[in-house]
């Protein structure tokens, strides 16, 4: 049978071919644009209520027995709203009589029911003060029911609204509305189980670059209930009110993770580094765009009258044509997008739990857009906007000093294409197991980590509040109580991944789809046995690729695709001199992916039986290697060996950073064990500062190995081999 849900949609305008349809074609009730409007933007708001269609389609059933109904309902609208509605019309369809126009009147009628709570009890007045046919009541029962249900009414809730629909009519059938337990009692769950929602994901562009995609089914409802509960105890607490530039607080609570940094004149204090129990979500929603994040801006609906306003995540700090993925957890709001030059909404959609929205291309230089409020009883939501801040051109200030972009040659959110995004769009499951791109999951665990007391975000340190860039770019936002100006950016809203097969190796910690996601882990070289063996031999354990990390920075080789004219790519913001970023570090994978070594120099020609793949990277990318490392560590690994250079550690930034990607191994609670084989004299105070910091895991400093430049490759994994088994 068909999908009742993929019928009603197909019939509105929201669906793939919006901008087709919305630019070239009249749209179905055309009729009403020239009537009102608002009564043009109550219609679209109501065709996304799918679940009316019970309503509807009992009434399409029945339309003769609902005509008279519709009739004096059209007749009260009228009275109640005749500025908004231009109802001579409405009336006119009316008396035509047919399904369609049966449909859209009811779905005013609800619409306007839903749309405030005074004016609908206004509407309820008249219908059912009016002597109207006498299936009238039964109309509006299933109204409150459905509209019940929608708004997630609560028993009390319904309950008091029919006390007072009670005490304004007489009629027996109103009043047994007070008896009926399902119209009474909706629960959240029934709520969410009552609205179809579509599987896979949507695509609508906007215009010819601007395009919003949603998927519905991003998590799982354990999982998204599983992150409620975390964002409830560990978010929700940070979560406040910051004040607007006219001192006004916004209309919601706000938790930022992430640099600090100035938006629409206010500045928003970082709460800190994103929270490890966030960084699967992170990692799923990174790996499902193929995009990179480096902070998340956490918006707390606390109820249906909290929004967020009109406005445009413009702002400079994150980049030209940014890239936004959000998350939603709780119930339900709706979501809107409008021209900048429009005055009503283009597209408007719900969103689910653990659904996944994002925007790219020309959205936020095109269009505007809000939560609305929405009256009636609704309970909590939270939205997880991931962002990526660049370096604040105001201030020179350093948003985040993670892994660079990827390259932009490329633009990913091709319009009028869906098919690269929905590759793109890929199975979040860092597992290698595949899964259809239709059913996208994260990992069962991806919420169950509350740990909040590491950090996670190497980035996230040192950046100091910047000056206020001051881009509010929407009066509206103003109006509305305030905008979230915060643009959401990508790391790479650009990615472009190599699909050289000479650089899979290069690409292996890369999330986009382009490199796979994974990485095949090659076969040994050969069956030599040696003490190098010792370092990495184990149990096998099922192979892994690389999950996705935060950049692949493969440093150009001669034969290498890699244009050295290419884009310019995010750099650290430090002061150190860039031969000390270019240097090169390798990381070592074994054979059985459970022990990773960086190094600082390049293994070239290395062909020991046990390691499986040697990557070369640019210092710069550290960070992102050693959160691909934990990462690693935590599906399988036991250890993890860092290797690492005089030139790393003689730099403050970059103790930092280790520090700080030293965290991030901690709180994988697999990694048990640090080997920090610093390689000249000055890493044995550093090791000690380490040491305090690291407790319980154990850290181990090296002499033996010093100077580590002066091993040649194989030399040196086999010293380390040997000095391994020292400890053991
Ligand atoms: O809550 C939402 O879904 C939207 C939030 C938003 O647009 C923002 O924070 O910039
Ligand atoms: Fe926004």
């Amino acid at each position: 049978m068909e999908n009742p849900s993929r019928r009603w949609r197909g019939r509105t305008f929201y669906n793939s071919n919006y901008q087709k349809q919305n630019r070239r074609q009249p749209r179905k009730n055309e009729h009403l644009d020239d009537a009102s409007k608002q009564a043009r933007l109550l219609l679209d708001k109501l065709l996304r209520c799918y679940h009316h269609r019970a309503v509807i389609e009992s009434i399409i059933v029945e339309p003769q027995r609902a005509y008279g109904s519709l009739q004096q309902a059209a007749r009260s609208l009228d009275q109640a709203f005749r500025p908004a509605f231009a109802s001579d019309k409405l009336l006119q369809d009316l008396q035509a009589a047919n399904v369609a126009h049966i449909e859209s009147s009811l779905l005013k009628i609800l619409t306007h029911y839903d749309a405030a709570t005074e004016e609908s009890e206004n509407l309820l007045r008249q219908l059912c003060n009016d002597k109207g046919p006498p299936d009238l009541a039964s109309v509006a029962r299933q109204v409150i029911h459905h509209v019940g249900l929608r708004c997630k009414l609560d028993a009390s809730t319904v309950s008091k609204f029919l006390d007072r629909l009670n005490s304004l009519s007489n009629d027996p059938s109103v009043i047994d509305l007070l008896a009926t337990p399902a119209a009474a009692a909706p629960t959240m769950t029934s709520v969410e189980e009552s609205q179809p929602r579509q599987e896979g994901t949507d695509f609508w562009n906007l215009d010819d670059e601007s395009t919003v995609s949603l998927n519905n089914f991003f998590l799982q409802k354990n999982q998204a209930d599983r992150l409620e509960s975390f964002l409830a105890k560990e978010v929700a607490p940070l979560a406040c009110r910051h004040s607007s530039a006219s001192e006004r607080p916004e209309p919601r609570l706000i938790a930022w993770f992430g640099p600090d940094y100035s938006y629409s004149g206010r500045q928003l204090r970082s709460n800190g580094p994103i929270p490890s129990g966030l960084q699967p979500l992170l990692e799923s929603v990174e790996t499902a765009t193929g995009k990179r994040f480096n902070s998340v801006l956490v918006n707390v609906y606390q109820n249906g009258s909290q929004f967020v306003g009109w406005h445009a995540d413009d702002e400079a700090v994150l980049g030209e044509r940014p890239f936004i993925a959000s998350v939603s957890i709780g119930c339900t709001r709706t979501f809107e997008l409008k021209a900048k030059s429009a005055t009503s909404p283009c597209l408007s959609l719900d969103l689910f739990h653990g659904s996944l929205l994002t925007m790219s291309g020309d959205c936020q230089a095109n269009f505007f857009h809000r939560i609305p409020p929405q009256h009636h009883k609704r309970g909590r939501r939270f939205n997880l906007t991931f962002r990526w801040t660049h370096e604040d051109p105001n201030t020179g200030a350093t948003g985040a000093s993670l892994a660079p972009s990827a390259p932009s040659a490329t633009k990913t959110a091709t319009p009028n294409t869906a098919v690269p995004l929905t590759a793109s769009m890929a199975p979040v499951d860092l597992d290698e197991s595949a899964q259809s791109a239709e059913h996208r999951r994260i990992p069962e665990d991806v919420c169950s980590n509350n740990d909040t007391t590491t950090a996670s975000t190497i980035a996230a340190s040192s950046n100091e509040p910047t000056a206020s860039t001051n881009t509010e770019t929407n009066a509206d936002s103003v109006v509305d109580g305030g905008a979230t100006t915060i643009g959401d950016v990508a790391a790479s809203a650009d990615a472009t991944i190599s699909n050289d097969p000479s650089a899979a190796a290069g690409a292996a910690s890369d999330g986009s789809p382009a490199a796979g996601g994974t990485t095949e882990v090659a076969s040994p070289e050969n069956g030599c046995t040696s003490a190098a063996d010792d370092l990495f031999v184990t149990p096998p354990l099922p192979r892994v690729g690389l999950p996705a990390s935060p950049a692949k920075r493969r440093l150009p080789s001669p034969d290498s695709e890699d244009s050295p004219g290419g884009p310019e790519r995010h750099r650290p913001h430090l002061n150190d001199s860039p031969s000390t970023f270019e240097q090169p570090v390798s990381l070592i994978i074994s054979r059985d992916c459970r022990n990773l070594v960086l190094c600082p120099k390049p293994f070239e020609g290395l062909k020991l039986p046990a390691i499986t793949e040697v990557h070369e990277y640019s210092l710069s990318a550290l960070p992102s290697l050693l959160r691909s490392a934990a990462l690693r560590n935590r599906q399988c690994a036991q250890s993890t060996v860092l290797v690492l250079p005089d030139e790393l550690l003689s730099t403050d930034h970059w103790r930092e950073l280790l520090s700080e990607a030293i965290d991030l191994l901690r709180a994988d609670s697999l990694t048990r064990k640090i080997l920090l084989v610093p390689s000249f004299a000055s890493g044995e105070e550093l090791t000690q500062s380490l040491s305090k910091k690291l407790s319980p895991v154990t850290l181990i400093a090296s002499p033996p190995l010093k100077p580590i430049v002066s091993f040649s490759a194989p030399d040196f994994i086999l010293a380390l081999a040997s000095w391994l088994r020292t400890l053991n």
